[in-house]
């Protein structure tokens, strides 16, 4: 079975000592109107950082070095009821950039406390992984959708099935 290489990279800052994460709405294509994090498809021939620093200035024009992503795994999201949509999603974290998030096409950018994650509006997974994630975590998960390819059916580490 396919999984489509994808990437999701998260950036974090302090504010007034409390850390806080870049999420933004999704306002076309894959997970229209959910809260998610920015990324999208590794393309032919990219590396998965190259994906990621590259589709963090797609989406909120901010630049990201390679150097500066910090690795947090991988999540895959299994679809069984809609294989073609399964993926395998390689997650990094920055707490270094250039230039200030702005509105894209394809997100509408929002930083959230880390504490308190919009998880209401994201992927119903989010709240499994993302918090571990975004705590230092170096994940191996994999993700397997219930048949309304919303809820969640299980969560398996996959390093060790
Ligand atoms: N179950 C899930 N939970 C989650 O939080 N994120 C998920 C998810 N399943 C997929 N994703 C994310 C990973 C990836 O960053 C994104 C899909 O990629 P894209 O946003 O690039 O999709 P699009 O259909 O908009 O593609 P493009 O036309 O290539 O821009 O969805």
């Amino acid at each position: 079975m396919t999984f489509t290489p994808v990437t999701l990279c998260f950036l974090t800052r302090q504010s007034a000592g409390v850390s806080q994460v870049l999420l933004g709405t999704k306002k076309t294509g894959f997970g229209l109107g959910k809260i998610v994090g920015l990324g999208g498809h590794v393309e032919p021939g990219e590396t998965d950082e190259e994906a990621a620093c590259r589709e963090v200035q797609e989406e909120a024009g901010v630049v990201v070095r390679e150097a500066d992503l910090r690795d947090a795994g991988v999540v895959i999201f299994d679809f069984p009821a809609r294989p073609e949509w399964n993926m395998t999603t390689r997650l990094f974290v920055a707490e270094r950039w250039d230039g200030e998030p702005s509105e894209s096409a394809e997100i509408r950018p929002e930083w959230f406390d880390v504490g308190a994650l919009p998880v209401e509006r994201m992927w119903q997974d989010a709240a499994h992984w993302l918090p571990l994630a975004l705590g230092g975590s170096l994940l191996r998960l994999t993700v397997v959708l219930n048949d309304d390819n919303e809820t969640v059916r299980e969560v398996l580490d996959y390093s060790t099935r």
